[in-house]
C-alpha cells in the first residue's frame, strides 16, 4: 500500500474532516457490578441496565470498563496480531481469502465501493462455521473453515482463547439489553446457539493521504452487536444521531466499544439503531484495532420481537433470515463492485 491508488480516494462530502471531535458524550459503562454477588445489589443493576438503555438510544456506541476480560489475553492477541501483519505481503497471503473461502487474510475490502486503507484477518469462533449455501435455498448449507497462519505459532490458540472471552462478554451484554427493552434477560440467548460470530484482526498502516482515503468507509454493523478492542492510536468515528457530526471515539486503556448492530435494531424495531461509524487514517502511526461481531446462527430468522410490537406500533420489518444476508455480505466483495450491499432497508415495510 506505497501510494495512494485511485481506488482508495472518497467522494469529496465522504471526506474527514482533520479537526477532530471527541467528544465526551459517548457513555463510559462500568461493568463491575456483574462480577459481584448476585442479590447484593439488584437495585445496582437496575441502574447499569438503565445506563445501557439510554445508551443504546441516544448513541448506539457506548464503552465499558471492568468487563471481566483479562488483560493479558487482550494483550497477547494485539502482540500476536502485530507478529502476523509485519511479515511480507507472500506470506500473509498463504492464508488469503476468496470466493469460496471466506475466511483469513484480506487487504482489498471495499466499503461502498471505495478501497478501505487496511489489512485484516477474519476467523469465526465456531470452526466450522454453518451457513447457507446460496439465496435461494432453503435447505442447503456448507461449512466456513479457518485458516490459521503458521506464524507466529502462538496465534492460533491465543485467538481461540480471545474469542472464548468476547463471547462470554457479549452474552452478558445481550442479556442487559433485553433488560433494557422490558424484556427477560435470557429473550436472546436461543439465537446464539450455534452462532455465526466471528472475529476480525485490522491493522491500519500509516496513510500518506489521511484527508483523502479512510480505514474503513463509512458503513453500519450488519450483526447483533459488535465489541471492539482498539489500541491508543485512534480513528474510530461514530455518527452523533442528534446532529450527523462524526465523533472520535477517544481510546481508554482496557476498554471495549460496544455498538448495537442492525439486528437489535429490528428486534427492537428501531427502538435501537444500528449507528453509521468509520475509521479514518493517520500519516505517522499505524493502527490496530480488534473487532468481534456476534451473529446469531444462520437460520435465524431476523424481525422485530412480537413484544415490542403493537397495533399501534406494527413491525417495520418484514422476516428475513440472517445465514443469507451473512454469505450475501461476504460473498458481494468478490462480485461485481457496482453491485450494493444487502441493507436491513431492503426489509423495511
Ligand atoms: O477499527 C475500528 O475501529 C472499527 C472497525 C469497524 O468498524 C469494522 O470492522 O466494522
Ligand atoms: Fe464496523
Amino acid at each position: 500500500m506505497g501510494e495512494v491508488d485511485l481506488a482508495f480516494i472518497q467522494e469529496q462530502e465522504h471526506r474527514p474532516k482533520l479537526s477532530i471531535i471527541e467528544a465526551e458524550g459517548i457513555p463510559l459503562i462500568d461493568l463491575s457490578i456483574l462480577n459481584e454477588t448476585q442479590d447484593a445489589n439488584s437495585s445496582g443493576i437496575d441502574d447499569l441496565v438503565k445506563e445501557i438503555g439510554s445508551a443504546c438510544e441516544k448513541w448506539g456506541f457506548f464503552q465499558v470498563i471492568n468487563h471481566g476480560v483479562p488483560l493479558d489475553k487482550r494483550e497477547k492477541i494485539f502482540d500476536a496480531s502485530r507478529k502476523f501483519f509485519a511479515q511480507p505481503l507472500e506470506e500473509k497471503r498463504k492464508i488469503k481469502r476468496d470466493e469460496v473461502n471466506v475466511l483469513g487474510y484480506y487487504d482489498t475490502e471495499h466499503t461502498k465501493n471505495v478501497r478501505d486503507w487496511k489489512e485484516v484477518f477474519d476467523y469465526t469462533v465456531e470452526n466450522p462455521t454453518i451457513v447457507p449455501a446460496s439465496h435461494d435455498d432453503d435447505k442447503e448449507t456448507t461449512e466456513w473453515y479457518n485458516q490459521w497462519p503458521k506464524y507466529p505459532s502462538e496465534l492460533r490458540e491465543t485467538m481461540e482463547e480471545y474469542a472464548k472471552e468476547m463471547v462470554k462478554l457479549s452474552y452478558k451484554l445481550m442479556e442487559l439489553i433485553a433488560q433494557s427493552l422490558g424484556l427477560v434477560g435470557h429473550r436472546f440467548s436461543g439465537f446464539f446457539k450455534d452462532h455465526t460470530s466471528f472475529m476480525r484482526l485490522n491493522h491500519y498502516p500509516p496513510c500518506p493521504a489521511p484527508h483523502l482515503a479512510l480505514g474503513v468507509g463509512r458503513h453500519k454493523d450488519g450483526g447483533a452487536l459488535t465489541v471492539l478492542a482498539q489500541d491508543d492510536v485512534g480513528g474510530l468515528e461514530v455518527k452523533r444521531k442528534s446532529d450527523g457530526e462524526w465523533i472520535r471515539v477517544k481510546p481508554t486503556p482496557n476498554a471495549y466499544i460496544i455498538n448495537v448492530g442492525d439486528i437489535v435494531q429490528v428486534w427492537s424495531n428501531e427502538k435501537y439503531e444500528s449507528v453509521e461509524h468509520r475509521v479514518m487514517v493517520n500519516s505517522e502511526k499505524q493502527r490496530f484495532s480488534i473487532p468481534f461481531f456476534f451473529n446469531p446462527a444462520y437460520d435465524t430468522i431476523v424481525k422485530p420481537l412480537e413484544e415490542l410490537t403493537t397495533e399501534k406500533t406494527p413491525p417495520k420489518y418484514k422476516p428475513y433470515q440472517w445465514g443469507k444476508f451473512l454469505i450475501n455480505r461476504k460473498r458481494s466483495n468478490f462480485m461485481k463492485l457496482k453491485a450494493e450491499n444487502i441493507q436491513i432497508a431492503h426489509f423495511r415495510v
